[in-house]
């Protein structure tokens, strides 16, 4: 892949379009498939998708379509920024167009509900004979499409794979790193959303500053015994992907997940909030750890929460009340 590729990007969302906005200032013919026809006339001609991103302006040259085909023919890479729960359901509409070369980088962060599947062990389901890579770590939509220095990790278990592809996205203010550890990189990128979940709702009741930073410091120490158990790697749980995107969703209102925390806190309404990932990958991620047998109270509490099994102050009373234990 040399730098003047075609890039697709599926999904005209937040994110979507902030990576379409980094492929482009990268120098690459960079297409962006959204279904909205509103949105695509407003990133075509006023150069701003105002129903995500408001009004921050994007570099020239995306070209956004609502026709996949036109978006997928002769891509070289496709990044896939649909919403994890619709991942299925729009690749499987897509699978026909999508070139055989081309590499595909997840960037959805969650696990399938129902299934359980990571995406890229759903994505292997529909495309099997396409190499599958996963792009996740610290990122805000808004700071990316601003052009803001961001780092991700790219990961792929073919690592001349994923070494490409973090040549090939890295830029002037987007630096990528690259790994063989697929598992690492998408535990980490789904399971901080629900950990974010956790950390909003700390604040949103109001509960201080330590109780905060003990509970990301624990809610870390769920994800390194997940990812221990389930084969990745430490050095990719302390990284971007892990740490790293845990540290900035579990400390910022800018984060949807997090925000939805604080309104579960606050006691106000859910209704018709912005896409919170952790809210459907929360009970997979408890359905997890009760497979494989691994301590996990934060993640449990959670999703105990969100199904109404318990009150957020018996989630509060529960956690801090459980039989002492060495810090592991
Ligand atoms: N917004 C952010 O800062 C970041 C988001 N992500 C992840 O990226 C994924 C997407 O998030 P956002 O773009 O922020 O969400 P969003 O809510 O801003 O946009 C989602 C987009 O997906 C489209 N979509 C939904 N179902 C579709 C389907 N069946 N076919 C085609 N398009 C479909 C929607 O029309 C919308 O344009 C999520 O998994 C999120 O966790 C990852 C890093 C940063
Ligand atoms: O993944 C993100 C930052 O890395 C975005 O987090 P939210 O989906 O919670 O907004």
């Amino acid at each position: 892949m040399s730098k003047d590729t075609k890039i697709a990007v599926l999904g005209g969302g937040a994110w979507g379009t902030a990576l379409a906005a980094m492929a482009v200032n990268n120098g690459h013919e960079t297409w962006l498939y959204a279904r909205d026809a509103e949105t695509v006339a407003a990133i075509n001609e006023r150069r701003q998708n105002p129903r995500y991103l408001g009004d921050i302006l994007l570099p020239h040259g995306i070209r956004s379509s609502t026709d996949a085909k036109a978006v997928l023919e002769k891509a070289d890479a496709v990044l896939v920024v649909i919403p994890a729960q619709s991942m299925r359901q729009a690749l499987s509409g897509l699978a026909d167009l999508i070139p055989l070369q081309a590499p595909i980088v997840l960037c959805a962060k969650g696990i399938e509900r129902g299934t359980g599947r990571m995406m890229s062990e759903l994505v292997a389901e529909i495309l099997p004979y396409h190499q599958i890579a996963a792009l996740s770590g610290p990122s805000f939509a808004s700071d990316v499409a601003r052009g803001l220095p961001t780092a991700v990790t790219i990961a792929a278990t073919d690592a001349a794979i994923a070494d490409r592809l973090a040549a090939l996205l890295s830029g002037p203010s987007f630096r990528c790193y690259s790994t063989t550890d697929l598992m690492g990189v998408e535990l980490g990128g789904a399971l901080k959303n629900v950990l974010a979940l956790a950390a909003g709702a700390s604040t949103g009741l109001g509960l201080g500053a330590s109780a905060q930073a003990a509970l990301v410091t624990r809610g870390f120490a769920e994800l390194r015994r997940i990812g221990e158990a389930l084969g990745a790697r430490p050095e990719t749980i302390m990284g971007l992907s892990g740490l790293g995107d845990l540290m900035l969703t579990c400390s910022s209102s800018q984060s949807r997940n997090y925000s939805y925390g604080l309104a579960l806190g606050r006691g106000e309404s859910l209704e018709n909030r912005p896409l919170a990932e952790g809210v459907a990958t929360a009970p997979m991620a408890a359905e997890l750890c009760r497979k494989h047998n691994i301590y996990a109270p934060i993640i449990s509490a959670v999703a105990a929460l969100l199904a109404g099994r318990i009150t957020i102050s018996d989630a509060v009373t529960a956690l801090i009340n459980r039989p002492l234990k060495s810090e592991d």
